[in-house]
């Protein structure tokens, strides 16, 4: 074969790839018949045209570049496109190299074209389809699968986020092998149709969530492929959505069926029954078959209209259930026997089955109603009811109280309903008491108690009360109903009562009882705490004098003001009692030391010394106090209290008006008194007591004139007792009045004695003491006994110390002016002693007076007393006293006296006191009055 010029030219010709030459000036200069095509012309239609005509803009700017870089000789190889004569693109792979003369001069260049507009027309598809499936992406939720067999090649986001992982990840999986087995074959089957219509598959996401997809799937053409564009729904949310909802709707119908009332659903037009539960068939009397179809309304019995029972209209209840309320009424319904029965109806729209509809329920409230009648009686039975009764729920709220609970408390209803108890509440109750109150009646239990309440007012009231928690069917506390009775005047009363039996009424001040209590409980504190407490024990010095002059009111109205000025002195946490007559106690708790315990004891004193205005008069009193301190002087109230009594007395008998510490030797003492004390009652009883006589001596005849009954004790184990050791005991003890009595007795008995042994004109001297002088039987004692042995008045002198005088002479002058009258006579006996005034005395009804033996005792010895003894001699003469010289024991006395003409003497030097039988006998020694 010959590679001749001819060949060559036939060859680029026939070449399917296509030919073009263009000269230097862009001109086509050669192009074969396939170039020609490629753009849709002929040939001849190609030649001499510039090769700008077929290209677009783009494409001439491009082509600019490329000819300038022929021109420098460069070939090139590269895409290009060209404008067919129909006007689209033709996207051709061109091999281009460029052609010089012999001078190297650029004659053009020539291309050899493939057209390549196939490829990138798919290309050009896929990537339009892409930029779809982006768009497509924002707004669908469905996932786009191109995909070969199970090979993935391409998908959107949807899918991504339906498989939940990442773009890469799915590729690498088969499409076929993430669906469930069971949908595996079907799908494999499937993809043998161009098309497949959606439908449902299982499958399983990268992190093994059960998905429900729809699916839909087309073949197509891809690379000259045939591939599949499937798309899938995601619906496993709506599918389990409906599968609740399905599970629901028969739930709904298992509710309605097993609900505890009749439930009919009605039609909302027609207000027909189409459906209807089984209770609703027992309630209307009908079977449930038959009462589909029928009227609601045609079982409701009404009245004018109206529902019966209910006051409105069937149709009022309808529209209010239309606008999506849910109305309630009572109403009555006719059973097929003819009984009304009392309903509770309720009306709800509703959508059911997809249907709208009116859902009817009807609840047979007959023994409702009749636990209501009840209800009414009872409450109406509460209303009425005297007693305080109140009705909380198991959450202590108040849903009921009666009318008298409101008209104790004082509050208005709406006040109460809805509170708690608590707004009765006084604070009296511990948190303890409350504890065990809800304790109780928690565990069902009733609680009993009194309870301190608060009136509106803030005044206290005592409520008697018992709550008591009320159970339901299945045993659980629902309510709780408190009953109560209003105890406040009872409890006000026994308050009074116990304030009274542990208070002193006149003063007040806690009583011997109450201070017990006190002291007992002092001293449990004291010993707990290693304390120290003083108990203070006193009375007011002659007390008994102040109420025997004064009078008893008198007497109160001091023991008031005292009383007054210990509590006012004394700090709240000591207790100051009265524990009887002018008998007071005082308990210092926690004492400091006994300084302390001093200085409140002068304080005391003090306290009382101060005057105490009373019945116009100020008073001077003084007291003495017994102190006895825990631990040392005792640890029991009884011991303290007798400790202190025992020293109150030391204190008196030291002088009075002070204080004095309890110490262990003072009860040796108090104790000889006390058992002195007992044994002067037996010596009355037993006739121990006995008199004896002093004669009384005229100075100027020298014989007796009288004689002075001296008081005498013989007792049986200790001999004779002088009156010094036991009269000051018989005038505390109150025994002076029996045994005086038994004195007056006897020397007049004597006295008769001596008459009738001829022993007359004697006077007799009986010495008086102060409770004596204010007895207001005393005259008629001494009259009685003066008639009972027929003596007359004028025998007897009384003799009443200056000392007693001085103190009740005043007050006592009433007595002594009848006793006068009656003839008696009185005379001052240890006259000196008690610093009275002869002045004074001449007031009083007094005839006689005895100079005390301390005196006359010193005459010859003391120029002082002689000289009293003389001035009072002088006075008393001149003032028409006779004088006795008592306690005369020698001749120097007897001269002493007589040379002051001293009446009367009496002593041991004429004779010591003498039995009643010895008087009889007595005469004066000749040598005692020399002449
Ligand atoms: N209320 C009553 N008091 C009475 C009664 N009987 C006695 N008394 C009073 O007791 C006091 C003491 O009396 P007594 O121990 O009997 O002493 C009397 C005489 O024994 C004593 N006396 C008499 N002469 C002398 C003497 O020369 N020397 C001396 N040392 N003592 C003597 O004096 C007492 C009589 O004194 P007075 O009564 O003051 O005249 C005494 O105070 C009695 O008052 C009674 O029944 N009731």
């Amino acid at each position: 074969m010959e590679y001749n010029e001819k060949f060559f030219e036939q060859l680029v010709h026939s070449a399917r790839s296509g030919i073009w030459v263009i000269d230097e000036h862009c001109r086509t200069t050669y192009v074969n018949p396939s170039m020609a095509e490629m753009l849709g012309y002929t040939v001849e239609q190609m030649l001499n045209k510039h090769l700008f005509e077929f290209l677009d803009e783009n494409g001439i700017e491009r082509a600019k570049i490329n000819l300038a870089r022929r021109r420098e000789g460069q070939e090139e190889q590269r895409e290009s496109v060209f404008i067919h004569k129909e006007g689209f693109a033709v996207y051709t792979n061109l091999v281009t190299w460029p052609v010089f003369d012999e001078q190297g001069q650029y004659r053009g260049a020539i291309a050899g074209v493939m057209d390549d507009s196939s490829r990138r027309g798919m290309l050009d598809e896929l990537a339009e389809a892409k930029e779809r499936l982006q768009v497509f992406d924002k707004v669908t939720v469905d996932g786009i699968l191109i995909h070969q067999g199970g090979h993935i090649i391409e998908l959107n986001d949807a899918c991504c986020r339906i498989f939940e992982g990442s773009r890469k990840e799915i590729m690498t999986h088969d499409f076929t092998a993430m669906l469930l087995p069971e949908y595996k074959t079907l799908v494999i089957q499937a993809m043998h149709y161009d098309t497949v219509e959606k439908f449902e598959v299982k499958a399983r996401s990268l992190t093994g969530k059960l998905l429900i997809l729809e699916l839909s799937s087309k073949r197509m053409h891809y690379r000259g492929d045939l591939v599949r564009v499937s798309v899938l729904r995601d619906v496993t949310q709506y599918k389990q959505t409906q599968t609740a909802l399905e599970q629901i709707e028969l739930t709904n119908q298992a509710l309605i069926e097993n609900a505890p009332e009749a439930i009919v659903l009605l039609d909302r037009k027609s207000l027909q029954i189409l459906h209807a539960n089984s209770k609703a068939g027992s309630l209307f009397g009908i079977s449930v078959h038959r009462l589909l179809g029928h009227s609601l309304e045609s079982f409701i019995i009404k009245h004018d209209g109206k529902l019966a029972g209910a006051g409105r209209t069937f149709d009022n209840l309808v529209q209010q259930a239309l606008s999506c309320l849910a109305p309630l009424a009572e109403i009555k319904i006719q059973h097929q026997s003819g009984t009304a029965i009392d309903c509770e109806l309720r009306l709800v729209s509703i959508q059911w089955q997809g249907a709208s509809l009116l859902r009817v329920s009807l609840l047979d409230i007959r023994s409702r109603k009749r636990a209501q009648d009840k209800m009414k009686q009872l409450s109406s039975a509460l209303e009425q009811s005297a007693d305080l009764v109140m009705i909380t729920d198991k959450n202590g709220i108040i849903e009921y109280v009666n009318h008298a609970l409101l008209s104790v408390t004082g509050y208005q209803l709406e006040e109460v309903i809805g509170q708690t108890p608590a707004l009765f509440k006084s604070k009296q109750h511990n948190s303890a008491f409350m504890k065990k109150l809800w304790k109780q009646i928690l565990a069902g239990h009733s609680f009993r108690d009194v309870f301190v309440n608060q009136n509106k007012d803030g005044s206290v009231f005592y409520e008697e009360k018992t709550i008591t928690p009320l159970k339901n069917e299945e045993g659980e506390i629902t309510h709780f109903v408190s009953t109560g009775k209003d105890i406040t005047e009872r409890m006000e009363f026994q308050a009074n009562l116990h304030h009274l039996a542990f208070h002193d009424s006149l003063t007040n001040l806690p009583n011997r009882a109450l201070f017990n209590d006190r002291l007992k409980s002092s001293l449990q504190t004291a010993k707990r705490y290693r304390q120290k407490i003083a108990l203070l024990f006193f009375d007011i010095d002659h007390f008994k004098r102040i109420n025997d002059s004064l009078g008893h009111e008198v007497g109160d109205l001091l023991l008031k003001q005292v009383s007054k000025k210990l509590q006012q002195r004394l700090r709240g946490s000591d207790t100051v009692a009265r524990l009887g007559g002018d008998e007071f106690a005082v308990i210092l708790n926690n004492v400091k030391d006994d300084e302390s315990i001093r200085q409140t004891a002068s304080e005391i004193i003090e306290l009382i010394n101060q005057p105490i205005k009373l019945a116009e008069r100020e008073l001077f009193i003084t007291t003495s106090i017994g102190i006895a301190v825990y631990p040392a002087d005792g640890d029991d109230s009884l011991t303290l209290l007798k400790n202190a009594d025992v020293a109150m007395y030391r204190a008196k008998a030291q002088g009075r008006n002070a204080f004095m510490f309890y110490q262990q030797e003072m009860n040796a003492h108090a104790f000889e008194l006390l058992t002195l004390e007992s044994e002067l009652h037996r010596a009355l009883q037993q006739q121990e007591f006995c008199l004896q006589y002093q004669p009384k001596i005229c100075l100027r005849t020298g014989k007796m004139t009288g004689v002075e009954a001296l008081l005498r004790w013989q007792h049986p184990e200790k001999g004779m007792i002088a009156p010094d050791k036991f009269v000051p005991l018989l005038e505390e003890s109150g025994l002076i009045l029996p045994v005086g009595q038994w004195v007056i007795e006897q020397a007049l008995k004597d006295y008769r004695f001596w008459q009738s042994h001829g022993l007359f004109n004697l006077n007799l001297a009986i010495n008086l003491s102060p409770a004596q002088l204010k007895d207001l039987k005393f005259i008629e004692t001494l009259q009685s006994a003066l008639a009972k042995y027929k003596l007359p008045m004028q025998c007897v002198e009384l003799e009443i110390t200056e000392h007693t005088m001085m103190i009740h002479g005043e007050n006592s002058f009433l007595l002594m002016e009848q006793l006068r009258q009656l003839g008696t006579h009185f005379s001052i006996d240890d006259f000196g002693t008690g610093y009275s005034s002869l002045a004074y005395l001449k007031k009083l009804p007094v005839e006689t007076i005895k100079i005390d033996r301390s005196f006359i005792r010193d005459i010859g010895v003391e120029v002082e007393d002689e000289i009293i003894v003389k001035t009072v001699i002088a006075m008393a003469k001149s003032l028409g006293y006779q004088v006795v010289a008592e306690g005369v024991e020698n001749l120097k006395q007897v001269d002493f006296l007589r040379a002051l003409d001293c009446d009367v003497a009496q002593g041991f030097l004429f004779s010591r006191p003498l039995s009643a039988l010895d008087i009889l006998q007595y005469q004066v020694q000749p040598e005692t009055l020399p002449h």
